[in-house]
């Protein structure tokens, strides 16, 4: 069994194509989309919100059964048609012309898996078991989802901007990560996002070390 390793792409542009056209691949298409990526579904028949997408030219559709030639300049490709013969040949055809193929059919066969996905921003979460158990991965996901809520969308924005004042002002690389550190507690994401904006940044690294002390001594 793969032991599977996490990464975050830029498929910004990127051209990725889903062979298939039924739930999974609009799954698949839609995560796509949201990465930003430049996506192609083949397919003789689309589900009712992957036809609303190539309508609406979100999505390039070629209305037919997938053929070898269509892996070409593929980035990734998702095999997600309800043939598994066809999956693993398209798979295949894409690994050749030194793309990455994903098979939602039998995941040990293609090149990575995708996980069940939480995005809040600039905060992405991120659930696998690694095909032990789909259903498990999209449950945990569904747990993440609750704990941490929307709020964590402004909190990633706003210590994007303190971490660049941090690493404007402060030099010394410990004293960086311990005033971070001290950034990222719930309650100081929390007063990031209610307190006044923007923030100055002398004021701003003194209530961090504030903070850091409060933590230290606690
Ligand atoms: C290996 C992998 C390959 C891949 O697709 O990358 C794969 C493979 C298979 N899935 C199957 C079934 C189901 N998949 C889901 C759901 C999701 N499946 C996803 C990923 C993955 N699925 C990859 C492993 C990821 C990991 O384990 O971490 C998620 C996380 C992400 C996504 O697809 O975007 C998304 C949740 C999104 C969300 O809701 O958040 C549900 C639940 C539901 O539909 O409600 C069921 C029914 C319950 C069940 O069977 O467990 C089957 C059997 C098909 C059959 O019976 O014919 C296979 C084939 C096999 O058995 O290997
Ligand atoms: N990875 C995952 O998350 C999951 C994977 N699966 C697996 O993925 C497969 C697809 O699932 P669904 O979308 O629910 O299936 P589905 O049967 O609803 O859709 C299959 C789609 O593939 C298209 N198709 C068939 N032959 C084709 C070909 N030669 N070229 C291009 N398109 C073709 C059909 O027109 C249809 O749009 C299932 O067979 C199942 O094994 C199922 C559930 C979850």
């Amino acid at each position: 069994m793969a032991a599977w390793y996490p990464i975050l792409l830029d498929l910004t542009g990127k051209r990725c194509v889903v062979v298939g056209g039924g739930p999974v691949a609009e799954r698949k298409a839609n995560g796509l989309l949201e990465a930003g990526a430049s996506v192609c579904v083949v397919s003789p028949r689309l589900t009712e919100g992957l036809h609303r997408l190539a309508s609406e030219g979100r999505i390039e559709w070629r209305r037919r059964e997938a053929e070898e030639t269509d892996v070409q300049g593929a980035a990734l490709l998702f095999a997600a048609t309800s043939l598994p013969e066809a999956n693993r040949a398209m798979a295949e055809a894409a690994r050749k012309a030194g793309g990455l193929a994903n098979v939602a059919d039998d995941g040990e066969s293609g090149d990575f898996i995708v996980p069940a996905v939480v995005r809040r921003g600039e905060l992405i979460l991120a659930a696998s078991a690694s095909g032990a158990g789909p259903a498990l991965a999209a449950r945990i996901a569904g747990e993440l989802a609750v704990r941490y809520g929307e709020a964590y969308s402004d909190y990633a924005s706003r210590l994007r901007h303190i971490r660049t004042i941090v690493k404007a002002s402060v030099s010394d690389r410990s004293e960086r990560r311990r005033l971070l550190a001290a950034a990222v507690t719930e309650e100081a994401l929390e007063e990031w996002r209610t307190g006044d904006w923007p923030v100055d940044s002398d004021k701003l690294i003194a209530r961090l070390r504030e903070r850091a002390g409060e933590s230290e001594s606690a």
